[in-house]
């Protein structure tokens, strides 16, 4: 499985550390910065790395910036992207059994770099049940405001 990760200034080094970790449990890694610890603007980041999943060049993605909300927010409109700001373990997993988020989104200053792996492994482990949660991210895909 390939996973784009990506991050602004204020996600940089916990982005750093979860890339390791990720390489670490063998998935591969498309890494889009930023790489420097120069003011960027996230929803730049959230655009290359929604591209990539849709266009199918990545499975899934790993977005951070300062809180995890704005990198979200940009993510989320895209069709097809379902991102998640995960700040712990349990939404992590409920993220993926109901919300089937194909995004996890984590705040660079708000966790650091063990809890954040911890919630990747969760986020990567658990599996869409699909049922009644088909039904309403099926709803969610068909909002078109
Ligand atoms: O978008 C955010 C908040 O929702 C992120 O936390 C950004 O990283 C943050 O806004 C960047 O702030 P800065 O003061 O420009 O470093």
């Amino acid at each position: 499985m390939r996973i784009v990760m990506a991050s602004d200034h204020g996600g940089l080094e916990l982005r750093q550390m979860v890339l390791e970790h990720v390489r670490e449990r063998g998935y591969e890694v498309v890494d889009l910065g930023t790489h420097e610890a120069a003011s960027v603007d996230y929803p730049d980041y959230a655009v290359m790395a929604a591209e990539k999943l849709r266009n199918g060049e990545a499975d899934r993605a790993v977005l951070v910036c300062g809180t995890g909300l704005g990198i979200s927010m940009a993510a989320n409109r895209h069709k097809g992207i379902r991102a998640a700001v995960c700040h712990n373990e349990f939404e992590a997993r409920m993220s993926r059994q109901h919300n089937d988020a194909n995004v996890l989104v984590l705040g660079g200053r708000v966790i650091g770099p063990g809890l954040a792996a911890s919630i990747f492994d969760a986020w990567m482990s658990a599996e869409f049940e699909g049922g009644r949660h088909q039904n309403r991210v099926d709803k969610i895909e068909s909002i078109d405001g």
